[in-house]
């Protein structure tokens, strides 16, 4: 699905988070979005699924303005877009096969009560569709083994797994990678594509690990700076130069910097 973000603002408190910002993401796109801790990655990202309300401009997705006043709208929308997180957001002490059926369940369960609900309670049909899932995902072997048993890098695909039972159009995915080793990162990544190539599924994706940022994987890098759009393009054009203005001084000793930096 396209995505129009139009002059996008939003304050938290006294600090302009988003600032006028204006992005068209195509069909289809696979899109990065960078910058330092707190330049408002997220609270981009989760204004378009709703989570968080902007003050000024609209969204537009699939040619349809999100309505932030109306749940009915805001659920439907969330229904079309999914998410990934970084430290995955899975229920730790059920099953694999489980966690991805929860993924049926939409919205309007809170994950601590999808856990009260039985593996009985799905569908034979849902239970095929997440098993089908798993073994894209490449986890067909792990079914029935408990999550807090799995590699990272095995819980983001078991997270992936649940996010494709949705159906997604959008998948926004923030710093998944973050807690895996560049390899396991790599593998997550590779397997967001192979989403894109199968379903066509817009994706973007917050990333802070520079090595990760390739045409691999994506196909537009999105560099955010105090909450302004300061860099669109093409991965390859992010010269040392872009960089250094999306994140200040790369060669600077990590030692000079203050945490009240950030
Ligand atoms: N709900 C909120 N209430 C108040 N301030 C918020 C809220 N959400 C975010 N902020 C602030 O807005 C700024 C941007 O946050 P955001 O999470 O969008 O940045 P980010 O670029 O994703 O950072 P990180 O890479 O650390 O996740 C930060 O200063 C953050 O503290």
């Amino acid at each position: 699905m396209k995505i129009e973000i139009r002059n996008l603002s939003k304050k938290f408190g006294e600090q302009k988070v988003l600032d006028d910002i204006n992005l068209t993401i195509k069909q289809g796109q696979k899109v990065a979005f960078i910058g330092l801790s707190g330049s408002g990655k997220t609270t981009l990202m989760r204004s378009i699924n709703g989570f968080v309300t902007p003050d000024n401009g609209e969204i537009i997705v699939d040619g349809k303005k999100i309505d932030y006043r109306s749940k009915k709208e805001v659920k439907e929308l969330r229904a079309k877009v999914a998410m990934v997180y970084q430290l995955f957001n899975l229920i730790e002490r059920t099953t694999v096969l489980h966690n991805v059926l929860t993924g049926t369940l939409g919205k309007k369960r809170v994950l601590s009560e999808s856990v009260a609900v039985g593996i009985g309670f799905f569908k034979k049909s849902d239970k095929k569709k997440a098993k089908d899932i798993l073994e894209f995902v490449k986890l067909a072997d792990k079914h029935d083994e408990r999550v807090d048993s799995l590699s990272g890098g095995q819980k983001q695909r078991v997270a992936i797994a649940r996010a494709l039972m949705q159906e997604p159009k959008i998948l926004l995915a923030d710093e998944p990678t973050a807690n895996l080793d560049i390899k396991t990162g790599k593998k997550i990544l590779k397997l967001f594509s192979k989403i894109n190539e199968k379903e066509h599924t817009t994706t973007i994706t917050v990333i802070h690990q520079l090595e990760l940022i390739s045409e691999k994987y994506f196909d537009r890098v999105v560099g955010l700076s105090n909450g302004k759009l300061i860099f669109d393009g093409h991965p390859d054009e992010l010269t040392h130069e872009i960089l250094t203005s999306i994140y200040g001084d790369l060669e600077s000793s990590e030692d000079d910097e203050e945490f009240g930096d950030e």
